[in-house]
């Protein structure tokens, strides 16, 4: 599978489309679909699990030459079922990977990701293998290879959210906050209610600002264990390969005004919505002379029917109870550190 996450890491070429992305591995492909469903060919360990996904790891059992045998590099995500939770199916999402996020996002810069199917047989060893025990299911159907971006001998690596790089366009003239800080002040308000530890928000302007030296402050925040030369390393290497930059314009150009009150099921709008949740993975190479990795995952359609009620609310939740202005009528007030709410740097 590494060949293949390579070929699909390559920009799209201009004259072709972006469905074209097999480019001659339909039979590795199609062996390893095989080997999926094959479990006494194959063994797979848990790995981690999101609201709607989870991730396993997956080798070739036996294989004497390599450690993971064709699943070099390569994760098994599949959906799970729960009740109350419509996720877009994974044919939708690949559709939605391949027509609308590759072509304007660039697919240098996405975790590449290939449909399979699963049989039940699959499915069951899957879902014992969890260590979560809630309501949700893994069944037949669907599935996904992905290039695996976790940690490996020689790489650090780092994984974040970089939600919303741009203020809320209807958000108050005067805010003190932007959506981000807003959203985690009222989230830490709510879990030190609860008795909960709380951070103060790393504010995501911060990565995509125009003072090279609140980038690499930012950068800091997101990963106090590096070393400042690779802290400084990977600020280079996002100025370089533009993704943030990229992902602030899709977030802004798809919510130009009052699409998440007049438009929220625009399909522009769905697509801001989703890079403004999507994850970015770092992986960073202890040797100097190799390129920082960068790439943007769980790059997933929404349920617009089903979340708009919910966009809605937690809009007017910020606004209304002054969690942009900095006005929160709480005890104790919340500590952000917020780019708009911080003095200009006088040089
Ligand atoms: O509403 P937000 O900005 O807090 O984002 C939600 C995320 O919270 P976060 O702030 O990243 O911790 C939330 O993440 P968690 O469940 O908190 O890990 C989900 O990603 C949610 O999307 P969906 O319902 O799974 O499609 C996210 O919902 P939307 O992106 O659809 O708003
Ligand atoms: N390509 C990848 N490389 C390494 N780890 C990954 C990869 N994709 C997912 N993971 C791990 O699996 C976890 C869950 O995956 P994923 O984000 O796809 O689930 P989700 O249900 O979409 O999450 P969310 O609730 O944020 O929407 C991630 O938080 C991450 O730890």
């Amino acid at each position: 599978m590494e060949a293949i996450w390579k070929e699909q890491s390559k920009p799209i070429p201009q004259e072709s489309s972006s469905c074209d992305g097999n480019l001659g591995n339909d039979d590795t492909l199609r062996e390893c679909e095989n080997l999926v469903n094959s479990p006494q060919k194959v063994e797979f360990k848990y790995v981690a699990e999101g609201r709607a996904n989870v991730v396993f790891s997956i080798w070739e059992s036996g294989n004497p030459t390599a450690t993971k045998g064709r699943f070099e590099g390569t994760l098994l995500r599949v959906p799970k079922a729960t009740l109350g939770v419509t996720p877009c199916d994974y044919e939708t999402l690949q559709a939605f990977h391949e027509n609308q996020v590759e072509g304007r996002v660039g697919r240098q810069h996405l975790v590449p990701q290939i449909l399979i199917q699963i049989t039940a047989e699959v499915a069951d060893i899957l879902h014992k293998k969890r260590n979560k025990t809630d309501d949700s299911e893994i069944r037949a159907g669907y599935a996904m290879l992905i290039q695996d971006m976790s940690a490996s001998p020689g790489y650090s690596v780092l994984e974040f959210k970089p939600k919303w790089l741009a203020q809320s366009p209807i958000a108050p003239k005067n805010a003190k906050r932007c959506r981000t800080c807003a959203r985690e002040a009222f989230r830490n308000n709510q879990k030190r209610a609860k008795g909960k530890m709380v951070s103060t928000p790393i504010c995501p302007l911060g990565l995509v600002h125009e003072d090279p030296a609140v980038v690499v402050d930012t950068i800091k925040l997101l990963t106090p264990e590096w070393t400042q030369s690779n802290q400084k390393r990977l600020s280079d290497a996002f100025e370089r390969s533009g993704i943030l930059k990229k992902l602030r314009e899709l977030q802004t150009k798809g919510d130009p005004g009052r699409a998440l009150l007049d438009n929220p099921s625009d399909p522009d709008f769905g697509l801001a919505m989703t890079l403004r949740d999507c994850s970015c993975y770092v992986r960073m190479p202890t040797d100097l002379s190799d390129d920082v990795e960068i790439k943007l995952a769980d790059v997933d359609k929404k349920n617009w029917e089903e979340k708009q009620t919910y966009w809605q609310e937690s809009h007017w939740n910020l606004v209304d109870n002054g969690w942009y202005t900095c006005e929160e009528q709480v005890d104790t007030p919340i500590v952000t550190e917020c780019l708009l709410n911080r003095p200009p740097l006088t040089s």
